[in-house]
């Protein structure tokens, strides 16, 4: 049996999708700059894809969703296009973010400071949360931006959002969130939330890889990452890849509907409680971060005595597809850094497993890899020269 737990790193296209894609390549062809046919054809689809978007994520008819290749592409725009409107050319000089975002942020951040821009890295508490108050004491009136991820992709810890971007209106500080891990497992609204701009790539919705969006509300502008035609109204250049954007849309419409949403909420989440409380029967096993406050299909799960790295090779010798913690670092053999944000020991944050479901795996599927899991747990702690059962170390280790 094959089992696919990682859809945090990346999500199956949902096959309704698939057939909405698939007209674009051979049939609709056209490019939708042309004024031709050809590429007049595209633009009904290419319409109804972005009124997906914005209802997905209840943006105003007068803000703007910039089609990108991905949620890395969009922070990078929106994090230099800030540095270069506010920074370089305005009075302002820093930057907050957390300990705890995708490397699409902290390496944008990391490079401005090579640039002089002064950032600051806001920590996370012993749950894995963002708090606000951290945020609002964190501003001062160099700060040009606020970015928050909506929720970790490696804990699925759920942050403030709405708290923060109140703080970040009342302050007068431009707001973006990167809603990556957010879209399609609850629900998103930038209006209620404040935000001016949130980034998503659609293959972690059920949608194509290399297609994302940015959104910026009226008023938010910044300067574009890309120049070149006048696509997207000149704020991404480049012609737009047709049948991923139609994919992202109806990947967007079908995720964020109340019965999708409603779906994650109940069955996913059971179908990883179900997991969850099954490791949690061995001994010396704990969740990252606790149980609190996550999205609905994420477990991270850190089993004293067995390397993560261990457990995704035996986990892919039965089938089975999981992760250490985010997969653009499991080339990496370093510490989690997410788990040693939570000030969890070295050893600890080696022992990181990453489940993370999706609508489509089913209980039969679960069943298998609780199976899987325990017998791989039981044969590698047989194996390990340094592991011997101490009930008490490891629950103080967090
Ligand atoms: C919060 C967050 N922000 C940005 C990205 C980047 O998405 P791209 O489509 O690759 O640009 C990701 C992708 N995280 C995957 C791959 S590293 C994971 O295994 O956790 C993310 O989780």
């Amino acid at each position: 049996m094959e089992v696919y737990l990682d859809n945090n790193a990346t999500t199956m296209v949902d096959p309704k999708v698939y057939e909405e894609m698939k007209p674009f390549f051979c049939d609709i062809y056209g490019n939708p700059n042309s004024l031709h046919k050809f590429g007049a054809g595209t633009h009904p689809k290419m319409v109804e894809a972005l009124d997906f978007l914005y209802e997905g994520i209840n943006a105003a008819d007068e803000d703007d969703i910039i089609i990108t290749g991905n949620a890395t592409e969009s922070n990078n725009t929106v994090i230099k296009g800030i540095w270069v409107d506010k920074i370089l050319n305005g009075d302002k000089n820093h930057i907050i973010t957390s300990e705890v975002e995708h490397p699409a942020i902290t390496a944008a951040c990391k490079f401005l400071e090579t640039q002089g821009v002064k950032v600051t890295y806001l920590p996370v508490n012993e749950e894995g949360i963002l708090e606000a108050s951290l945020v609002r004491d964190a501003i001062t009136e160099e700060t040009a931006l606020v970015t928050i991820m909506w929720a970790n992709n490696e804990t699925g810890k759920i942050f403030p959002i709405k708290e923060i971007g109140l703080i970040c209106k009342t302050t007068g500080v431009a707001f973006h969130s990167d809603a990556t891990q957010a879209i399609g497992k609850f629900p998103v609204d930038v209006q209620e939330c404040n935000l001016d701009y949130i980034s998503f790539s659609a293959h972690k919705f059920h949608g194509p890889k290399g297609v994302g969006g940015l959104y910026v509300k009226k008023g938010s502008e910044v300067t574009p990452l890309l120049h070149g035609g006048e696509q997207m109204g000149g704020n991404r250049a480049g012609t737009v890849d047709v049948a991923s954007m139609v994919g992202m849309g109806w990947a967007m419409h079908l995720a964020t509907s109340t019965m999708a949403l409603a779906y994650e909420k109940n069955h996913v989440s059971k179908l990883r409680d179900k997991l969850e409380a099954a490791i949690l029967e061995l001994p010396e096993t704990i969740v990252i971060g606790g149980k609190e406050n996550r999205t609905p299909n994420t477990t991270l799960i850190s089993i004293r005595g067995v390397e993560g790295e261990s457990m995704l090779w035996d986990l892919n010798q039965n089938g089975i597809g999981a992760s250490t913690g985010s997969a653009c670092a499991s080339e990496d053999l370093e510490a989690n850094p997410v788990m040693n944000a939570f000030g969890s020991d070295s050893e600890l944050a080696h022992t990181g497993v990453r489940f993370s479901l999706s609508r489509f795996n089913t209980e039969e599927q679960i069943d298998y890899a609780i199976k899987v899991v325990q017998g791989a747990v039981k044969r590698l702690r047989g194996l390990s020269s340094s592991y011997a059962y101490a009930p008490e170390s490891h629950k103080s280790a967090l």
